[in-house]
């Protein structure tokens, strides 16, 4: 995967911004992988970490509320790990929390910056109001019944401290960053030095993501050293009026972050940690990801050895003290900030932030999600705005900004009317597994954007070649090949409308968002699409952008297949009745895989055997036969004197059995690839489950003991405190927390029988575990089980195995669905004979 790619696909691009959001969550599932999102619920060392953190938050709620944010919020544990809880009713649309730029980390993202291009203006104009600017943010209908008092004192007290983000909209996004920089280091009396400047001030020199880093990575220094003016958060008073400045705002905010053990996005796993992911494709991201990380390094900390050292010289020039010495940073904290950045960062167009409290909000798609992030701006008044551009000009001047002023804030919004506990979660985007991994150390189960990656990966993958600062992080220059999971079925003659599995009574009333698409912001516009529009939706850049052969190559595949499963499906296909039907199962499955299957879709898919979604394919079917006349048409008219005759209209079925043939040979390439991916990998599926399995049922039996200690009076934190028992030798006897899990679903007894997966389906990673029954379970002898169980004892050891489970998962339903092809194409192409016909 292309390592910048996060970098464009980072976690909330804000209401008003476009978004390529499409993804889904499973509720209830990325929860259960416990050490997959930094819950923190795995262990009693999770709980009290956990619980370290609630307070942690607690505080730097304190600080916010006098330092500026308002905010009905609550930070809490829930299923989804620590997260953000609305602490009143409140309206939709009604901001939950506003935070001042000046506190928060704003970086130029020129990548994403739709003023370089002729995109439209993204950002609604704040309504005009009478008043002053305080008086227009109040009177803009933010602060609604229900809301938490004093919305809109954001702006107010920014505007108080002189704290307006002076830029004009489309103006050069340095000269912006600058005159943000110089109100952000004022307010905070925190100076940022040359080395971090310089990075900061070129918009070219990094990656968005890499700046906020080094930022934080900076902040992090500044805050443990105590320096820049400020003790600790409780010896300066968290309810001093200065509580939203300084290294106390900081510090409060870098305690809220968590801790580096419970981080499970990939640029922070080990050497070790990466050999647990198995997927070559993940593995080498990991290194690329290292390699950069290492490179920037080596950058950063000459960039600041020559500050001090030039620092030095001066001091001693002038005979001063000597200034403090080169910080000298590490890789761990490097990736570390950097997967800060990208897991918890969020979008304006044109920059990318962090902001604190809000980036404690969880992800759920975005149909399912209850609050977006806002940009709120707040325009000068009437008696400040320039009245003609030469006072502009001359105001400008006089501040030192260039610009028109604008000052703004950061809001999460309610997508719908909230009562007091719902949790506030966003969407943070759509995206296959491995890039959900990469930027938020988690992976959906299922997931409907999942694809495989079928290039051997052979290019741009020395991680010690040569690359200047610019290309740190940048692009490898390799175009995958990839295998779009909903394009595929959709090929393969499946589809269902978002329409249709939105009007279930089971779909969410409130939403307009369907289930199938989960994050489109543009969703109710999409709602009129055909099937077909719909799966050109769903088309992979590097599918849909047809910008070499390659992609393009599989684009007509795709597009082959889909045509000669069209016209094998309307045609009279020989089959008999038995075969037909296993087929029909086949496809059926295959289909329901690749949806998004919340319960309520799969109940609601069940419930209508498929009948809408056949109906659906049925309209795409159409469109492909019209497409597939099309080509054969074109293929007609190019046929030249001189040149083997081509099949000829009138002689289709010879055409149909021609491509049929280089079909069967690409699904035959396909297929073999799929299994050589399957054989490279470190152990089977049955043997990851079998250890999934111990592995959540010791997380169950934490989670019970905590419940019961707590049931019997002991707070969370004295529970939390109990160390955890000492892990045993992996001698399959059962002792110790995972012995005792791994008796609890075997019996004690080893298995060896090597039978295959409980989970027929491919699914239910987690909650079924304990259903693994010895006769289910795996190759592996009960001390091969509990080691492998201990080894990925760990946050992103359980992260490594639900990452490679769902892999295995997916090359498995591909081997299906290439095979249901197989067959399709095959039957397709055989001479008729009597006909049975068989409509799917
Ligand atoms: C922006 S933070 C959200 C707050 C985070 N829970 C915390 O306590 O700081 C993003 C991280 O939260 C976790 N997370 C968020 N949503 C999740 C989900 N639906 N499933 C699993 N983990 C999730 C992941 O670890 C992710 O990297």
């Amino acid at each position: 995967m292309d390592p910048l790619a996060p970098l464009h696909r980072s976690k909330g691009s804000v209401r008003g911004s476009r978004t390529d959001a499409r993804t889904s969550v499973l509720p209830g599932t990325n929860n259960d992988a416990g050490g997959s999102g930094n819950s923190g619920n795995s262990s009693s060392r999770g709980a009290a970490l956990a619980a370290a953190r609630r307070l942690e938050a607690e505080a730097l709620l304190r600080l916010l509320t006098v330092g500026g944010a308002s905010s009905s919020l609550l930070v809490a544990e829930g299923p989804l790990g620590r997260g953000l809880f609305v602490a009143s009713p409140i309206a939709a649309e009604q901001p939950l929390f506003s935070m001042p730029d000046v506190n928060t980390l704003i970086v130029p993202d020129p990548e994403n910056d739709p003023y370089s291009s002729d995109e439209e203006e993204v950002f609604e104009e704040a309504p005009a109001a009478a008043g002053g600017p305080a008086a227009r943010d109040q009177g803009q209908g933010t602060a609604a019944p229900g809301a938490a008092p004093g919305l809109g004192q954001a702006a107010m007290q920014a505007e108080a401290a002189g704290l307006n983000w002076r830029e004009e909209r489309g103006s050069d996004l340095e000269d912006g960053q600058r005159s943000y920089l110089d109100r952000w280091q004022r307010h905070h009396g925190l100076w940022l030095p040359a080395w971090l400047q310089g990075y900061m001030s070129d918009s070219d020199a990094l990656p968005a993501p890499a700046r906020l880093a080094l930022w934080l990575m900076w902040l992090r220094r500044q805050v443990q050293e105590g320096g820049g003016g400020g003790g600790s958060a409780a010896a300066t008073g968290l309810d001093g009026a200065e509580g939203g400045r300084g290294v106390p705002f900081w510090r409060a905010y870098v305690r809220c972050l968590p801790p580096p053990e419970l981080v499970t996005c990939l640029a922070v796993f080990s050497e070790a940690e990466a050999a647990l992911l198995q997927v070559p494709a993940y593995k080498r991201q990991w290194r690329r990801t290292r390699a950069n990380l290492s490179r920037l390094l080596k950058d950063v900390n000459a960039a600041a050895a020559a500050d001090a050292a030039g620092g030095a010289a001066g001091a001693a020039a002038a005979g001063g003290h000597s200034p403090s010495p080169s910080p000298c940073y590490s890789l761990e904290e490097l990736s570390y900030c950097y997967s800060m950045a990208i897991s918890r960062c969020f979008h304006l167009p044109g920059r990318m932030l962090l902001v604190a409290l809000a980036d404690m909000a969880n992800h759920q798609p975005l149909w399912q999600a209850s609050a977006y992030p806002w940009w709120h701006w707040v325009e000068p008044a009437a008696s400040e705005a320039p009245a003609s551009p030469a006072a502009a000009a001359a105001a400008a001047s006089a501040s030192g900004d260039e610009g028109f002023s604008t000052r703004g804030c950061f809001q999460f919004r309610a997508v719908r009317p909230l009562a007091a506990g719902d949790e506030v979660c966003i969407c943070y985007s759509e995206g296959a597994n491995d890039e959900q991994l990469f930027d938020y150390g988690f992976v959906r189960q299922g997931n409907p954007y999942d694809r495989l990656d079928l290039s051997d990966g052979a290019e741009g993958l020395d991680p010690d070649a040569d690359a200047d600062t610019d290309a740190v992080l940048g692009p490898a220059g390799q175009q995958q090949q990839q295998l779009c999971w909903p394009a595929l079925v959709a090929a393969a003659g499946f589809w269902a409308r978002a329409e249709d599995l939105a009007s279930d009574s089971a779909a969410p009333a409130s939403s307009s968002h369907s289930t199938l698409d989960a994050g489109s912001m543009d969703r109710p516009d999409a709602a009129g699409l055909s099937a077909a529009e719909e799966q050109s939706l769903l088309l992979p850049r590097s599918v849909g952008g047809g910008e070499n052969g390659s992609s393009s190559g599989l684009r007509e595949m795709i597009a082959n297949v889909a045509a000669i499963v069209s016209t094998a499906a309307t045609a009279a296909v020989d089959a008999d009745a038995e075969a037909a039907e296993r087929l029909r199962q086949q496809r059926r499955r295959s289909a329901l895989l690749s949806l998004p299957h919340t319960a309520q879709d799969a109940a609601a898919l069940r419930r209508w055997g498929l009948a809408r979604a056949a109906s659906a394919a049925e309209e795409l079917r159409r469109g492909l036969a019209a497409r597939v006349a099309a080509q054969l048409a074109s293929q007609q008219s190019r046929q030249r004197p001189g040149v083997a005759a081509p099949p000829r209209a009138s002689a289709s079925g010879d055409l149909l059995e021609a491509a049929a043939a280089a079909e069967l040979a690409a699904v035959d390439a396909l297929a073999a690839r799929v299994s050589d991916l399957a054989d490279g990998l470190g152990s089977s599926l049955a043997d990851d489950e079998a250890v999934w399995a111990v592995l959540s049922e010791a997380t169950g039996a934490a989670r019970q003991a905590r419940a019961v200690a707590v049931a019997g009076g002991s707070t969370m934190s004295a529970a939390a405190a109990a160390p955890p028992p000492a892990p045993t030798p992996a001698d399959g006897s059962a002792r110790g927390r995972l012995g005792a899990a791994f008796q609890s679903l075997f019996g004690g007894g080893g298995n060896g029988n090597g039978g295959s997966s409980s989970n027929g389906n491919g699914n239910g990673n987690s909650s079924n575990g304990a259903q693994i029954t010895p006769a289910a379970a795996t190759a592996l002898s009960a001390a091969e089980l509990l080691a492998a169980a201990e080894q990925h004892d760990s946050a992103r050891g359980r992260t490594a195995l639900l990452a490679r489970l769902e892999y295995k998962r997916l090359l498995g339903e591909a081997a299906d669905v290439l095979r249901t092809y197989r067959q399709v194409v095959a039957e397709a192409a055989a001479p008729r004979r009597s006909p049975a016909t068989v409509r799917f």
